[in-house]
């Protein structure tokens, strides 16, 4: 199967550096996200593996293959960069069978999609009478035309009703199960979560990490236990006791910091103390991720003044 390989990649834009001596491979089987913030480099790097931009040094490959080097592109990597890219007078049937027609890929697989990104109601309307959803799911019916190996889409779910987003998160996960590579950026870190099985991060143009979604949250982010009691003066003398910090919240649950439900339930039981809740709670992506790019955001927010 087809990968995607990034070696050294750098790509400057008169004197900015949007992309700085990366490397790093998307493997089939299992879908990429593809994270860092606002300006880190991601779009840059999607274009210049489909060469759409020419890298100032080192190169971007798909199996071994510059891009542009590929045959009938579409029938090995499929692209969603820009959902505004379709011609806005042509219909979204039109425009499908337009791109089919030059990558010679059979009309009736055109309608094929139509119906499986649910444009098959709006198909002979004009794209420019389309919602930003609808184009979103014509960008990803164009990108999957081809019956591609490898699939890149740049912030897929922007503009998806909540349906949409459902039905994404199932697309992405059936095409890496039957192998294929698939690269996806995206802000949103609960949909990252719900979707991918490996994490490619930058910052400023370079690489942060390249890690298993699972081993970056679990890395970064210390587990919590979430108590409820109707005796918080002995929940609090024993957590103390055995050095744990617990905050107390207004609703009146505890959480404890890097402590395991197993440990927390063995000491409350000890000590008698009645429970109400326990839980353990599992850090979240979107921590992982603040975690990592703090020190690394290029707009980050200024304190405002009192
Ligand atoms: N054509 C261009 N000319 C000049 N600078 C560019 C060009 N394209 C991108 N840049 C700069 O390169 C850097 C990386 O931009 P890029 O769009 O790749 O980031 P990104 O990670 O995709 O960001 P976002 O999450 O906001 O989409 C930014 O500083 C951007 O301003």
């Amino acid at each position: 199967m087809t990968s995607i390989e990034v070696q050294n990649l750098t790509k400057e834009f008169g004197t900015r550096r949007a992309v700085d001596d990366l490397t790093f491979t998307v493997l089939p089987g299992r879908v990429t996200g593809f994270l860092g913030p606002n300006g880190a480099g991601k779009s840059t790097t999607m274009r210049l593996v489909l060469g759409l931009d020419r890298p100032t040094s080192g190169t971007a490959t798909i199996g071994g293959r510059a891009y542009g080097g590929l045959g009938e592109p579409l029938r090995h990597v499929g692209a969603l960069l820009d959902a505004q890219a379709a011609h806005g007078s042509r219909t979204g049937r039109d425009h499908l069978r337009t791109l089919a027609a030059s990558n010679r890929i059979p009309d009736a697989r055109v309608d094929g999609l139509l119906e499986e990104t649910g444009l098959a109601p709006v198909a002979r309307r004009r794209v420019k009478t389309y919602s930003l959803g609808m184009r979103q799911r014509l960008g990803i019916a164009a990108a999957l035309l081809g019956d591609p190996e490898v699939v890149m889409l740049d912030e897929p779910s922007n503009g998806l009703d909540p349906e949409g987003i459902i039905w994404i998160r199932g697309l992405l996960r059936r095409l890496a199960g039957e192998g294929r590579t698939v690269l996806v950026s995206s802000h949103l870190m609960n949909e990252t979560a719900s979707f991918a099985d490996h994490l490619v991060v930058l910052g400023r143009g370079r690489l942060l990490a390249d890690t298993p979604m699972r081993g970056f949250i679990h890395a970064r982010v210390q587990p919590r236990v979430r108590i409820r009691t109707t005796d918080p003066t002995t929940l609090k003398a024993v957590l103390t006791e055995h050095g744990l910090g617990g905050v107390e919240h207004e609703d009146g649950h505890w959480t404890v910091h890097h402590a395991r439900v197993d440990d927390i339930g063995r000491l409350a039981s000890a000590a008698g103390i009645p429970i109400l809740e326990l839980t353990a709670q599992e850090g979240t992506l979107e921590q992982a991720y603040l975690d990592l790019t703090a020190t690394e955001a290029e707009f980050t927010a200024q304190p405002q003044e009192a």
